[in-house]
């Protein structure tokens, strides 16, 4: 290798990372039609590693090493809740323009994911960042197979997202009474007489529902907060219907610690196959923490591409998780998740440039500058 020219020699040296994490797996590469499976033009290095997406003999070995590798405990299949055009954009100090999220959206629904969050159905005074929602939820190309929820926080978002053609909608709750007001301008009982309307309109027109748990392991104004408060939280919306409950690190503080703990409890009352978990990682432990849930058996995790993100009424919240973060870390532990991470970071990098900030994505950075 002694006359390679360095930029080439660091491409050659992602082979082997390219079969561990990068590599999106033949269910997806099976799934994809041929113009889908184009390479990003600014990862023209991987691009001798991706031609025709055959799985060679090396491949498959590879496979095999990670197939006996696996940590113990863990699921086969994580399905992932894309929140980058709902938790992502909410967040951003300038208005995305409509055109853009819609193409945003249509991008992600190239990607594999199964589940891609929206808009939300709020207060255009409160959040002005979804005041398209409507144009948004009709503008988007609505692929088979994919979920497009959206947030609803009372009967008149619902019926406005009903309107606009949502057909999965979530309700967000917390566990923190001064987050809750913070947020949506009322107590968290009250908040339950609320929930439970929509979630009963919901019921009887065959609308799915979600339920969100914000501050589950911390809050921006009261501090610390019991797992028994989240425990009880969620086991009401569980008992009014919601299909699943996200557990939001709303600010991002909490540990593999707490986030065990945590669980422990709402597991008592929920069983793991309805519960998600919703990291910020403003302390960088949101893939450790996720890592926990995963080993604890929970596998629906909400990320968001490039880390975009943050609740614009919790002080000092940072980004999701990125998506491309948690795609390499799932695909390096051999975990099936049905999603082209070169088609993440392709729609990463385009919502990069249309607001104009440097992607808080660790993979998305590294593999861009190679
Ligand atoms: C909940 C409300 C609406 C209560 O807001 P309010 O002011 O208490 O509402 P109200 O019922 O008293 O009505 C006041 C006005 O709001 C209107 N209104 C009432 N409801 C709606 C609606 N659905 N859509 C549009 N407009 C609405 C209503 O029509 C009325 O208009 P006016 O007569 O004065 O012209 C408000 O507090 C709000 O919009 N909050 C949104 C907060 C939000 O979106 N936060 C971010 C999402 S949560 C999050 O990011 C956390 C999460 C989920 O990601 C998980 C995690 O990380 O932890």
């Amino acid at each position: 290798m002694g006359n390679v020219p360095s930029a080439v020699k660091h491409c050659l040296s992602y082979q082997q990372l390219l079969r561990e994490h990068l590599w999106i797996g033949d269910s997806v590469a099976g799934a994809l039609e041929p113009a889908q499976a184009s390479v990003p033009t600014n990862l023209h290095c991987f691009e001798p590693y991706l031609s025709g997406f055959t799985i060679s003999l090396a491949d498959s070995m590879a496979y095999s090493y990670l197939e006996s590798s696996r940590l113990s405990g863990l699921p086969e299949y994580v399905k992932i809740v894309e929140v980058g055009p709902r938790d992502g954009l909410q967040n951003e100090k300038i208005i995305v323009p409509t055109d853009i999220k819609i193409e945003f959206i249509n991008q992600l629904s190239q990607t594999g994911l199964s589940v891609i969050e929206v808009t939300s159905f709020v207060s255009s005074r409160w959040v002005p960042q979804m005041a398209d929602h409507t144009e948004v939820m009709k503008g988007i190309h609505q692929y088979p197979g994919i979920r497009y929820p959206v947030l609803t926080p009372n009967l008149q978002g619902f019926h406005r997202a009903v309107a606009a053609g949502a057909t999965e909608i979530s309700v967000f709750g917390a566990a923190s009474e001064s987050f809750s007001k913070k947020n949506i301008n009322c107590s968290i009982e009250e908040s339950m007489g609320k929930f439970e309307e929509v979630i009963k309109s919901a019921r009887h027109m065959n609308i799915p529902a979600r339920g969100y748990v914000s501050c589950a392991l911390g809050c921006p104004y009261e501090g610390s907060v019991t797992p028994q408060k989240v425990t009880e939280v969620s086991k009401r919306l569980y008992g009014m219907g919601c299909y699943e409950i996200s557990l939001g690190d709303t600010i991002g503080v909490g540990t593999p610690g707490s986030m065990k703990r945590m669980l422990e409890s709402v597991m008592k009352e929920i069983p793991p196959g309805a519960i998600a978990v919703h990291c910020h990682d403003t302390y960088g432990q949101a893939l450790a923490n996720i890592l926990t849930a995963l080993q604890m058996g929970i596998n629906v995790v909400d990320s968001a591409v490039s880390g975009l993100g943050g609740c614009p009424y919790a002080k000092g919240a940072s980004g999701n998780v990125a998506t491309e973060d948690l795609l390499y870390m799932l695909n390096g532990l051999g975990l099936n998740t049905g999603v082209n991470l070169y088609k993440v970071m392709e729609a990463g990098d385009f919502i990069c440039k249309a607001v104009n900030k440097t992607t808080n994505s660790k993979v998305a950075q590294a593999s861009f500058s190679a």
